[in-house]
């Protein structure tokens, strides 16, 4: 068993989500910010939410070019162990919000092809993980949690002096390829675990997250 990957489940909707996610080893959850999303918390249900997930579980708050008043907001009302930003954020931005909140800071890096890694170095220096995702289709309605993979053989050997993780489309009928071919020891996902948009499935979680450990 591999005990020692660690899983983002993110887009819980529901108060009796995170017991369930907590339960299926979930080291991180994940509430979204972004109100086009199916996924969208208000605070204060995310604050709810969070007081429930026991430490050692890393509660984290997923936004996108989000502005100060929503920082200052979620970073008010909710107990939050990381940011991550899942929009256009500059590497100066990435910098303002770690130094204003305190908080480690997961940047999220697009890819699509080769090139689109060479931002990873410019956000190591300052965000205290990276996160790979597949860039967006072009008719997406939201950057990310749209079920979609990059080539995964373009991270392939690749190693930074950085934390990273996988997202993008990862399922517990691709997870075991996903972690032979990239390495990767932490992996984030969303979609493969609902029934229906923002609808998570128990289940589901629990297995993926038995196949990921496999
Ligand atoms: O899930 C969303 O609605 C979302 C909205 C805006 C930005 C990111 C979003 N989701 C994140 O995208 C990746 C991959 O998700 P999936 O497994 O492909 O559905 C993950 O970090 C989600 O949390």
């Amino acid at each position: 068993m591999a005990q020692d990957i660690r899983i983002k489940m993110c887009g819980l909707t529901r108060p009796e989500d995170t017991p369930a996610a907590v339960a299926a080893g979930a080291a991180y959850v994940g509430f979204v910010f972004f109100p086009p999303s199916p996924r969208y918390v208000s605070p204060e249900l995310a604050r709810e939410m969070a007081l429930a997930v026991p430490p050692g579980v890393a509660k984290v708050a997923l936004v996108v070019d989000a502005d100060d008043a929503l920082l200052d907001e979620l970073t008010n009302r909710v107990p939050l162990d990381m940011l991550q930003l899942h929009g256009q954020e500059s590497p100066e931005r990435v910098a303002e919000i770690k130094a204003r909140y305190g908080l480690p800071v997961m940047k999220v890096v697009g890819v699509r092809e080769a090139s689109d890694l060479e931002a990873i170095d410019r956000y190591a220096g300052v965000a205290d993980q990276i996160l790979l995702d597949a860039k967006p289709p072009k008719d997406a309605t939201r950057p990310g949690g749209n079920a979609e993979s990059f080539d995964w053989s373009l991270i392939a050997g690749r190693e930074w002096n950085v934390p990273w993780m996988l997202a993008g489309g990862l399922t517990v009928e691709n997870v075991a390829e996903a972690i032979r071919v990239t390495g990767t020891r932490q992996l984030d996902l969303s979609s493969a675990l609902e029934s229906a948009p923002g609808v998570k499935d128990h289940g589901k979680m629990r297995a993926f997250a038995d196949a990921a450990r496999a």
